[in-house]
């Protein structure tokens, strides 16, 4: 099979708001694909539907061959899924929590404990099994459920927002594991983030906005796409130094954020000496980098990720 998910035109219209509006994509399997947008965009929304949590308003999605509203315990039963709040049971030690979940996913009584086995392996807790979950930390809370969730064998897992609130040595410990997992079980995985690193992972990202798709493709391609070199400038009067580029450089796109003034330019190995001689006004910082993520979200929709509607 070589489409694992297929959204077809999905909708999803609470009360007054159009969460999600008529988004189709495809997930290949083997890959990880990852789902970047602020806020609010619709990817909690977009996930619960395909994990069959969500009634969709409209629109079909099929997982493994199954369609999820027409068969959803056959899609339960083949994906896993990581939420974001943490859904163990803390009182319960790490092996009790997973054989819980051997149990309600029928997993067989004679494989249950060399699965167990397998998955904590994957996690590197297999020391802790017999510990209580009450005296683990966000970290290896997070890897026990992360082991939970692929217990049962799916072909696919969603991880929504998965280091969302892990300080960031746990966060990079959290993807090594992720990267192992997808090496060694060859597993599909679906991924929700507003980290823009995590999405860099991912064999190709769909950036959500406002309930649509704007962009998708590889990471690379993505930024390849707008081409050229980023500029971030701060000076000492930056409503001054702005009016002077607009007057006397050519060959940049400008846009300011925060206390930063962004140029694009098409290289800044030609732009940067004449430009620097050009301004009258001190710069105070002065940085060149390729486009990253955030520049692509900025170059479709005028803002960056983790910027409010009204800037
Ligand atoms: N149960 C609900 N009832 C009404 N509106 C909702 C509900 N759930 C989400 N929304 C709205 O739908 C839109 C999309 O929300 P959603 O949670 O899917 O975004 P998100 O991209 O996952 O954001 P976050 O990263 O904050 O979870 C938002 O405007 C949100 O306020």
């Amino acid at each position: 099979m070589d489409s694992v998910i297929a959204v077809n035109d999905l909708t999803k219209t609470y009360k007054k708001t159009d969460a999600v509006k008529g988004i189709s994509f495809k997930v290949k399997e083997g890959e990880i694909f990852g789902f970047l947008g602020p806020n609010g965009a619709g990817k909690s929304t977009t996930i619960n539907m395909i994990c069959t949590m969500l009634p969709p308003s409209s629109g079909d999605i099929t997982i493994n061959g199954f369609n999820v509203n027409k068969q959803k315990d056959r899609v339960r039963e083949s994906i896993g899924i990581i939420f974001q709040e943490n859904t163990l049971d803390e009182k319960l030690t790490a092996n009790e929590n997973l054989m819980l979940h051997c149990r309600f996913y029928k997993v067989p009584k004679s494989k249950r404990q060399e699965r167990i086995q397998e998955v904590l392996e994957i996690v590197d807790l297999v020391d802790q099994r017999k510990d209580r979950v009450e005296t683990f930390s966000g970290g290896m809370k997070r890897r026990l459920e992360i082991a939970r969730g692929l217990l049962h064998y799916p072909k696919v897992l969603f991880l929504d927002e998965p280091t969302v609130g892990l300080d960031p040595q746990t966060r990079a410990h959290l993807w090594e594991y992720i990267l192992k997992l997808k090496e060694k079980e060859g597993i599909t995985m679906f991924l929700t983030t507003h980290y823009l690193d995590e999405a860099e992972i991912s064999d190709r990202v769909a950036i959500m906005d406002r309930g649509e798709i704007i962009a998708l493709d590889k990471p690379t391609e993505l930024k390849n796409q707008l081409g050229g070199d980023m500029i971030e400038l701060s000076t000492e009067d930056n409503q001054k130094a702005l009016e002077e580029i607009k007057a006397k450089v050519e060959g940049a796109e400008v846009s300011v954020h925060d206390d930063t003034i962004y140029l694009k330019v098409a290289s800044s190995d030609a732009f940067i000496s004449s430009f620097i001689k050009t301004l009258d006004i001190p710069i105070t910082k002065l940085n060149i980098r390729k486009p990253t993520l955030n520049d692509v979200f900025l170059a479709f929709t005028g803002r960056r990720i983790g910027e409010s509607d009204d800037k």
